[in-house]
C-alpha cells in the first residue's frame, strides 16, 4: 500500500518493540524474496532518478541505468530521450505509538494474531481472539469519527459484529464502518502475491455508508490492482471466504498426501498421479504436491476455525469432515518419520541423522508449524547420536533458540548439543551432512533438488529472483508508476553493467543501522566464509544446487536420503550411491 500509494502515509503500529526497531533497521525481522526492494522505497524514500526513456544507445553522459559519474546531472544536450524521476519522501512508517497513531488514520487495518485457542472452551480449535479484541478495543477508544476499521487478520465468521458491538459500546453515537479485508498472500511468494494480488476481497455492510467505505479502501488498491480484480462482498462472506478458501487448499495437500500413501503401496508414482489428475482443468495443478504435509501458521488454525465455526452451529458432520484434513496431515508427517526409523533397522542410537531445511516452505524464514520442528521431537526419542538441522534462509541462532523453547529441559532432557543434548544447527549444509548416516528433505529449498550429473552448479531461480531478460521501457504513461521502476530495477540489476546491483536505478537513501544485537549483523560476523545461510536480512539468494557427490562422499553407508519433498532425481541419486526413499513412490530396489 505505501509503495504503491506515495501520497498516503501507512504507519505500522506493533507493542512489540524488538519488531519495530528491527523495521526500522536494514535487516527486517522476516526474509521475503523482493521485500528489501519496496522497503527501501516506501520507508527510505527515494532519490531523484535518471534513465534514457527507450531501450538500449551509447551516449556519452548517460547510461542506460543512469547518469555517468562524469556528468551527475543531466545536461541540457542530453536530456531529450531521458526520463528523470523525482525524488520520493518516506512514507511508510515503523513505531510502537498504538493509541496515537489509531488516533490519527483515516483507515485503520487490524492485522494482529489470530491463533488457535490453547486453553478454554474451544481449545485446540476455536480461534483465540485475544490480540484482536485488545487491539479492537483501543481502537474503539481511540479511532477518530468517521474511521474506516478493517479486518486484515483471519477472523471467524461475524467477527465484524463484535467490533461494531464494541465501538457502539465505547463511542456511543459514533459512526465508524467496519470492513473485512482478508489477506491472501503466502509466505516465500509475498512481494509477488501483492504486487500482481489475483483478487483483493473487501466486504461491507449493504448500507450506503458501508459502500462508500467498501469503496475508498478499494481506491487505495487501484493504484496498482486492476478494478476488475476487486471483489466485493458482505462483510461475513468475506470473513468466512477467507477460512474457507485456506481449507480448501489445505485439503488439496492432504487429498494428495493420502494417494501419496496408497501410491507408496501399490507401486503407482504420486508426481505422475499429480500430472494426470491435475491436468483436468477442472481439478487444475496447483497444491497437488505430496510431502510431509502442510505447515505454517495458517493453515492448521484456519481449518479448524472453520470446523469449530461449524460445531458451534450444530453441524457436527461437518466439523468432522474438515478436521480429517487436519488428522490426515499428522498422519502424513508421523508416517515419513516412521518410515526413516523403520528403514534404519528401527534405531537410531549412535546415528546421525540430517535435515536440509527448518522453514515450513521455501523462501522463507517463517517457521511456524513446520513439519520439521515435529519430526525432530519423534527422532530425538529414538535417541540418536546427533540431528543435525541446515536451512538456507533461518538464522542458525535464532533457530536454535527455538528448537530449544519449544522442544527443551522445560520437556524433559537437553535438546541442543553444546548443551548435552543432540540437535545442532549448522551454518551450511555440506557441514550438517558431513558423516550423516541419513539426510531428510524436509523443505522444498530449489538448491537441495538434484536434476542430474553435473548439474549441480546452475540453479533455476524462483519466480521473483528470475532473470528478467526483457527491457520493460518503453513505459505507456511518461511518468513511470512505481511498478514501472521496480520492472525496470529487476532488469538493471540482472543485465548489463548493474548486474549484481541492489540500487542499479541509484534510487536508494542510505537504509537505517541495525542494533548490536541484530541477528543477521551477527551471523555474519560470527558464521565464517563457509556460511551459506543468510539469516532474514541477508536477501538469500543461493547461486548452486548443492553438490550431492560432495555430499555422499561424506557421508555413513548406506547413505539414506529421505526424500520428503519430491525434489530429487532417484536414479541420478542411487547413481551418487545413496539409497533413497521419496514419499509416494516405492523404493527402486
Ligand atoms: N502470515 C501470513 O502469511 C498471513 C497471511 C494471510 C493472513 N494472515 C493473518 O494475518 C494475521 C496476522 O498474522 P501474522 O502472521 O502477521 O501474525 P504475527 O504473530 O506474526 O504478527 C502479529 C503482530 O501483532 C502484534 N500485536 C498483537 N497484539 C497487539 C496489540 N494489542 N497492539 C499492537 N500490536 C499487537 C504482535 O506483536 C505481532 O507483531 C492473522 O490473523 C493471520 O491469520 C497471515
Ligand atoms: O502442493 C502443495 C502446496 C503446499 N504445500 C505445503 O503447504 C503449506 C502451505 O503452503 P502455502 O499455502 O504456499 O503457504 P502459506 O504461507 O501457508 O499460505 C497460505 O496461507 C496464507 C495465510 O492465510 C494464505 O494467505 C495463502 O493464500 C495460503 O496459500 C507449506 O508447508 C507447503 O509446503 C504442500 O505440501 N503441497
Amino acid at each position: 500500500m505505501a509503495f504503491h500509494n506515495p501520497h498516503i502515509r501507512v504507519t505500522v503500529v506493533d507493542k512489540d518493540e524488538t519488531r519495530i526497531r528491527r523495521w526500522n533497521s536494514k535487516h527486517p525481522p522476516i526474509y521475503e524474496p523482493g521485500l528489501n526492494e519496496v522497503l527501501r522505497i516506501a520507508r527510505d524514500g527515494a532519490r531523484e532518478c535518471v534513465f534514457q526513456t527507450g531501450r538500449g544507445g551509447d551516449d556519452s553522459c548517460a547510461s542506460s541505468a543512469g547518469v555517468s559519474s562524469e556528468c551527475t546531472s543531466l545536461c541540457e544536450e542530453h536530456a531529450e530521450g531521458f526520463t528523470t524521476v523525482p525524488s520520493r519522501r518516506p512514507n511508510l512508517l515503523f513505531t510502537t505509538e498504538v493509541a496515537r497513531c489509531i488516533a490519527e488514520a483515516d483507515i485503520v487495518l487490524i492485522a494482529v494474531n489470530t491463533p488457535t485457542k490453547t486453553r478454554g472452551a474451544g481449545a485446540g480449535s476455536a480461534t483465540d481472539m485475544t490480540a484482536f479484541e485488545a487491539v479492537a478495543a483501543v481502537v474503539a477508544e481511540h479511532a477518530r469519527p468517521g474511521a474506516i476499521i478493517v479486518e486484515k487478520s483471519t477472523v471467524p465468521c461475524r467477527t465484524a459484529q463484535l467490533i461494531e458491538d464494541m465501538l457502539a459500546h465505547y463511542r456511543p453515537g459514533v459512526h465508524f464502518d467496519v470492513l473485512s479485508n482478508p489477506e491472501f498472500l503466502a509466505a516465500g511468494t509475498a512481494i509477488n502475491d501483492l504486487l500482481s494480488a489475483d483478487r483483493i476481497l473487501i466486504g461491507s455492510r449493504p448500507t450506503p455508508s458501508g459502500r462508500r467505505a467498501a469503496d475508498t479502501l478499494a481506491s487505495v488498491y487501484t493504484s496498482w490492482v486492476p478494478r476488475s480484480r476487486i471483489i466485493t462482498t458482505n462483510v461475513f462472506s468475506s470473513e468466512l471466504a477467507k477460512l474457507v478458501a485456506n481449507s480448501m487448499l489445505a485439503q488439496r495437500v492432504s487429498s494428495i498426501n493420502s494417494v501419496a500413501a496408497i501410491c507408496e503401496a501399490t507401486g503407482a508414482d504420486i508426481d505422475e498421479i499429480s500430472a494426470a489428475v491435475g491436468a483436468d482443468p477442472r481439478i487444475g495443478s496447483k497444491f497437488l504436491r505430496a510431502g510431509i504435509g502442510f505447515g505454517g501458521s495458517c493453515f492448521k488454525k484456519d481449518v479448524l476455525s472453520l470446523a469449530y465455526l461449524a460445531e458451534t452451529l450444530n453441524l457436527p458432520q461437518v466439523a468432522e469432515y474438515w478436521r480429517c484434513v487436519v488428522s490426515m496431515n499428522e498422519y502424513t508427517r508421523n508416517r515419513f518419520a516412521a518410515r526413516v526409523i523403520k528403514c534404519l533397522n528401527n534405531t537410531l542410537r549412535g546415528k546421525k541423522l540430517t535435515l536440509l531445511g527448518y522453514a515450513f516452505k521455501k523462501d522463507t524464514n517463517d517457521t511456524r508449524e513446520s513439519a520439521t520442528l515435529e519430526i525432530i521431537r519423534t527422532l530425538m526419542e529414538e535417541g540418536p547420536r546427533e540431528i543435525a538441522v541446515f536451512d538456507p534462509c533461518c538464522n542458525p541462532a535464532t533457530t536454535e533458540a527455538e528448537i530449544e523453547q519449544l522442544l527443551g529441559p522445560a520437556h524433559g532432557s537437553q535438546v541442543l548439543k553444546k548443551n548435552g543434548g543432540v540437535v545442532h544447527v549448522y551454518t551450511n549444509a555440506y557441514d550438517a551432512c558431513n558423516g550423516s548416516d541419513a539426510v531428510l528433505v524436509a523443505t522444498e529449498f530449489d538448491e537441495f533438488r538434484y536434476t542430474g550429473p553435473g548439474k549441480h552448479s546452475k540453479l533455476s531461480t524462483t519466480a521473483y529472483t528470475a532473470p528478467l531478460l526483457l527491457d520493460p521501457r518503453p513505459f505507456e504513461r511518461l511518468e513511470p508508476t512505481e511498478a514501472d521502476l521496480l520492472a525496470l530495477h529487476k532488469y538493471f540489476a540482472r543485465t548489463g553493467e548493474t548486474i549484481g546491483s541492489d540500487d542499479p536505478l541509484d534510487r536508494f537513501n542510505q537504509a537505517p543501522l541495525c542494533a548490536s544485537d541484530c541477528p543477521d549483523c551477527l551471523l555474519k560476523t560470527n558464521a565464517g566464509p563457509n556460511a551459506s545461510n543468510y539469516g532474514a536480512g541477508g536477501e538469500h539468494q543461493a547461486k548452486e544446487y548443492l553438490d550431492w557427490a560432495k555430499i555422499s562422499y561424506h557421508m555413513r553407508n548406506p547413505k539414506w536420503v529421505f526424500d520428503g519433498r519430491g525434489l530429487l532425481d532417484i536414479r541420478g541419486m542411487e547413481k551418487l550411491g545413496f539409497r533413497v526413499e521419496t514419499t509416494g513412490r516405492q523404493a527402486e530396489f
